[in-house]
């Protein structure tokens, strides 16, 4: 009997390496103890996957999720949505599969919401073939955050065993990132992002550093007035409600080592001065965790990987690391009546 409902992992571009890589990470269930998942999918998808790795992996459909538990020792349960009449290859993203992607996160958010399954466990999305189908949403983060209704304001993290980092702002160009930073969404992310380091990652009192805008933070001034005008408010305001911030710090000395143990997290103001860090450290070990939705869900933090795509070669860890975390996630949960 498992403790926790299963994890219902998304399909994401069948063209890339997800459908892989849930695969692989089902052949690795015993070694890295995995909680059940199923992979909410056309089952050819999953079938064409298995055929180019030649594991021969059992893939086995269920028509309901709570089916997952009593198969999931032998084979790799695959929740049927969508038929697929569109050709899958591996390497090329297509708009023409778009609706099978959107309806695997839509049908995933539903069983989390309803309580049937844990949490969501995403594949990696090729956001140009969503956006010529006519997705609306930058990317999953967004897309959650409207299915989750309105007021939900989402914090990506991205996390490896060396350091956590919140980008500010996510998908938008550089030259739009100065007026998006305004007080209220450093308070508001900073607020989020400390109580999920409390409730879901055991730290009771998150050390939170926040990174200036500007080279230097600005120094002083001379390179920009942003640390000046809208960072320092901000940050001695949340300082005021008691908690424990520091910066606005210069991004480009708060990552190596020494710095790093000085903090539980890393606000930055744009998305690469977040991820460069996170995923230079540990690209493969790295979860890309979605705070203050009312569910649970990450997601490797590695893209679709179309040059490698049914290759063989790619590297489940990042997918294993993002479903353990969502099963400890979940558990904490359960043990806080959550
Ligand atoms: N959560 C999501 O849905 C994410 C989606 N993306 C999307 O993925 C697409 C491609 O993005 P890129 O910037 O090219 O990044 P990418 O992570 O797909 O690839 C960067 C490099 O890392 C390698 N790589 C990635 N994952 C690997 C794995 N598991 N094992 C071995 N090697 C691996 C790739 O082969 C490539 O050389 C874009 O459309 C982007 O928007 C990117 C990040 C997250
Ligand atoms: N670079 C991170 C990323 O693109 C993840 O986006 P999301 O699809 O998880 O919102």
């Amino acid at each position: 009997m498992n403790d926790i409902k299963p994890i219902a992992l998304t399909i994401g571009e069948p063209g890339g390496i997800g459908p892989e890589l849930a695969i692989k990470a089902w052949h690795a269930r015993n070694q890295f103890g995995l909680a059940p998942f199923c992979i909410i999918s056309p089952k050819t998808i999953l079938n064409q996957a298995r055929n180019i790795l030649g594991l021969g992996t059992p893939v086995s459909t269920v028509t309901n999720i709570h089916q997952v538990d009593n198969i999931f020792d032998t084979a790799l349960p695959v929740l049927e949505i969508s038929e697929n009449n569109s050709q899958v290859t591996p390497g090329i993203a297509s708009s023409s599969t778009a609706s099978i992607v959107i309806d695997s996160i839509t049908k995933a958010v539903e069983l989390t919401r309803s309580g049937d399954a844990s949490a969501i466990v995403t594949n990696p999305i090729q956001k140009s073939a969503l956006y010529q189908a006519g997705f609306k949403h930058p990317g999953h983060t967004e897309f959650l955050a409207e299915l989750s209704g309105p007021g939900t304001i989402p914090v990506m993290m991205l996390a490896n065993s060396q350091l956590r980092v919140v980008p500010m702002t996510i998908h938008i160009a550089l030259s739009e990132v100065a007026k998006h930073l305004t007080g209220e969404l450093i308070i508001q992310l900073t607020r989020i992002t400390a109580k999920a380091l409390q409730h879901d990652f055991g730290i009771s009192k998150p050390r939170i550093a926040i990174a200036g805008l500007n080279p230097h933070a600005g120094e002083g001034g001379s390179m920009g007035s942003e640390e000046i005008t809208i960072m320092r408010p901000a940050i001695k305001a949340l300082q005021d409600e008691g908690l424990d911030v520091i910066g606005p710090l210069p991004a480009d000395t708060m990552f190596h080592t020494e710095a790093r143990a000085n903090y539980d997290v890393a606000l930055c103001p744009y998305h690469d001065q977040a991820l460069i860090p996170v995923k230079t450290l540990d690209f493969h070990g790295g979860v890309n965790v979605t705070l203050g939705l009312p569910f649970i869900r990450t997601s490797p933090d590695h893209g679709t990987a179309l040059d490698i795509a049914g290759k063989g070669i790619a590297r489940p860890d990042s997918l294993i690391a993002a479903i353990k975390m969502a099963t400890d996630m979940a558990r904490k949960r359960i043990s806080q009546g959550a």
